[in-house]
């Protein structure tokens, strides 16, 4: 469980990015921060791994506080993944992947081994790790930004718009195979999007922040679609409430008849 109580962050400038902040994050789920721009999601994200530390307050990770771990050895228990992938360019995809074992003075030839096997997982055919990262389509660098967040096998992952910089259709397909992979994992994931229907298609629970770094409303995606808070949530979820309600509901009953079957498909079209 991660743990915020109290936390503010005012940036020197002033700036109230987090305002008061308690949240609780449950172990082995999908946690999603949503909200529109400048809202204090990033800023919540990285005071998880300090990359940010909060101006009051405890950011606490099973019980104990974050400063009380010094930066490195709490980030090797913390994946972090961003929206450009972020890949070294004058490195090979394999050896991207294995940077963190390469840090951790891990054998090379096991470490790249293990890259393969990531390689793998994240849907990345292994004839494109000797590439480098330019010659790989953005979907795919987004994989390679995953792998090499999973390599370290860390317990905690936040990812920070991962699926953002690539097509609807891309997107989708990234989507599916983080939830393939994560139900096999059961990591503990902190995920931002600006995106509601991302939010709500990934999330178990989902915290909607409203400008000024507050929490609007933390719930799972049932009860937000169907109790929003205030008109803020509301807004936020759009008109089309009704029909993501609906769309939420038929996927939840495709899960349940064993989606992935042709009938089940079928059934869930009806
Ligand atoms: N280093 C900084 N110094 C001053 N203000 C900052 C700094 N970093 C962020 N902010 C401000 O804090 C607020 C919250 O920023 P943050 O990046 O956490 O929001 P966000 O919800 O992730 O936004 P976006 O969806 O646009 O990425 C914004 O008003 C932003 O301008």
């Amino acid at each position: 469980m991660i743990t915020f109580a109290g936390v503010t962050k005012r940036y020197p400038d002033g700036t109230v990015a987090v305002d008061r902040l308690d949240l609780q994050i449950p172990t082995g789920q999908i946690t999603v921060l949503v909200g529109p721009s400048g809202c204090g999601k990033t800023t919540t994200l990285r005071m998880i791994n300090r990359m940010v530390d909060p101006t009051e307050g405890t950011v606490a990770i099973d019980g104990r506080d974050v400063r009380d771990i010094d930066p490195p050895t709490l980030r090797r228990g913390i994946g972090y993944v961003i929206q450009q992938a972020g890949l070294f360019p004058h490195r090979t995809i394999v050896d991207n992947i294995a940077t963190v074992p390469f840090l951790l003075g891990h054998d090379k030839r096991k470490a790249r081994e293990r890259a393969r096997e990531l390689m793998d997982r994240v849907g990345l055919d292994r004839s494109l790790a000797d590439r480098y990262p330019a010659q790989l389509s953005g979907g795919q660098q987004q994989r390679v930004g995953v792998a090499r967040a999973l390599a370290a096998d860390p317990p905690i992952m936040l990812m920070d718009e991962p699926f953002s910089a690539v097509d609807p259709i891309v997107r989708a397909g990234l989507q599916e195979e983080f939830l393939r992979l994560q139900a096999e994992l059961e990591k503990t994931i902190v995920f931002v999007t600006h995106d509601i229907d991302e939010a709500v298609r990934l999330g178990h629970r989902i915290a909607v922040f409203a400008v000024g770094g507050t929490l609007a409303q933390y719930a799972t995606p049932d009860e937000l679609l169907s109790e929003p808070a205030d008109d803020f949530v509301r807004d936020f979820l759009g008109g089309s409430r009704g029909i993501r309600r609906l769309r939420f509901f038929q996927e939840l009953d495709a899960e349940e008849a064993g989606a992935g079957t042709d009938e089940a498909t079928v059934a869930a079209d009806r």
